[in-house]
């Protein structure tokens, strides 16, 4: 599990996280959503040790990682700017993994070898950014990790390896309660992998949300009535949006669907329909008044 308390992190006089906490608990996948500059990088780099937090805890099973080189050992990081030493290939990149990561696994490299389909004797560096991404993730696998932390982490794989990647990670989020914090810009990339969601903007987490709750929990509704709509109708909190088109109303609302339909039938609309609702509509929803500059980039 990775927990972060009250992370604090400044560059000079710039607070560039602030107050921050944020939870991956075992056998989950937490996306890790925000703008340019909102400070994923600069959670990720002490999520990974290689800062140090002015104020505030990281763990990961309860232990530090800064300095820490055994917790650091059971983890991945696969980063959007990959580093591999030059002259080695993947077999040499291989063995040298083996000697850092005590977990690693000869077999399971052998076996991705049906997935990953690239000459092991080839030099890592000189492949296309694609199959060095597939190299990171091959390799990535086989040290067993417990924490796995991906930075916009299919960018450049094609979609076919896209889905073969995140099947071998989700199988073993279930089969060895693996965590893993997905940064990415993009909430559509992130919907089908994630079961929690938090936007990072201006160094603080300022949604979270885990996805079933989200889905089940925000509906939208299409009423219309025979003549005007009432006066009052349905205009508490839970109502999350309105349109209004003549005697046509169009509601996004939150709460249990079922007292919310029984509550409209009350005003006898003549029409009342539930509309499908993406994740995508419930994030510009929940986001409300911080959603300026947020909704146009990480919900293009
Ligand atoms: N070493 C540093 N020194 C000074 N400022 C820094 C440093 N690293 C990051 N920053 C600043 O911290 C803020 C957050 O940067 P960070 O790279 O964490 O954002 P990000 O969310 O990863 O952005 P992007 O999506 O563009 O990669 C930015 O304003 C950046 O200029």
């Amino acid at each position: 599990m990775i927990e972060v308390q009250k992370l604090t992190k400044s560059f000079g006089k710039y607070k560039v996280l602030d107050d921050l906490n944020l939870r991956v608990n075992k056998a989950s996948v937490y996306g890790l959503l925000g703008p340019n500059g909102a400070g994923k990088t600069t959670l990720i780099k002490h999520l990974t040790g290689l800062y140090r937090q002015d104020q505030g805890i990281v763990t990961i099973d309860s232990q530090p990682i800064y300095e820490n080189s055994e917790v650091k050992s059971q983890m991945v990081y696969i980063p959007d700017d990959l580093y591999f030493f030059s002259q080695y290939s993947i077999d040499e990149t291989a063995k040298f993994y083996a000697n850092i990561y005590p977990e690693w696994n000869w077999n399971r490299y052998e076996q991705l070898k049906q997935v990953f389909p690239i000459d092991s004797k080839r030099r890592v560096v000189k492949l296309s950014k694609g199959m060095q991404k597939q190299v990171a993730f091959w390799l990535g696998i086989c040290t067993m990790p417990r924490v796995m932390i991906l930075d916009e982490p299919v960018d450049g794989l094609d979609p076919v390896m896209r889905k073969k990647v995140w099947n071998l990670i989700l199988q073993d989020v279930a089969e060895r309660q693996v965590s893993v914090l997905v940064s990415s810009h993009n909430l559509r990339e992130l919907e089908d992998v994630c079961d929690h969601i938090g936007i990072l903007h201006h160094g603080k987490i300022v949604v979270e949300r885990e996805l079933d709750d989200m889905k089940s929990d925000v509906h939208k509704f299409q009423l219309a009535f025979s003549a005007e709509i009432p006066e009052g109708f349905l205009e508490g909190p839970e109502v999350l949006h309105r349109t209004q088109t003549g005697s046509i109303l169009l509601l996004i609302a939150r709460g249990d669907k079922h007292e919310l339909l029984q509550k409209m039938k009350l005003a006898n609309p003549v029409i009342l329909d539930v509309l499908p609702l993406t994740l995508e509509e419930i994030f510009i929803y929940e986001l409300g008044g911080i959603g300026y500059d947020i909704q146009n980039t990480i919900l293009e």
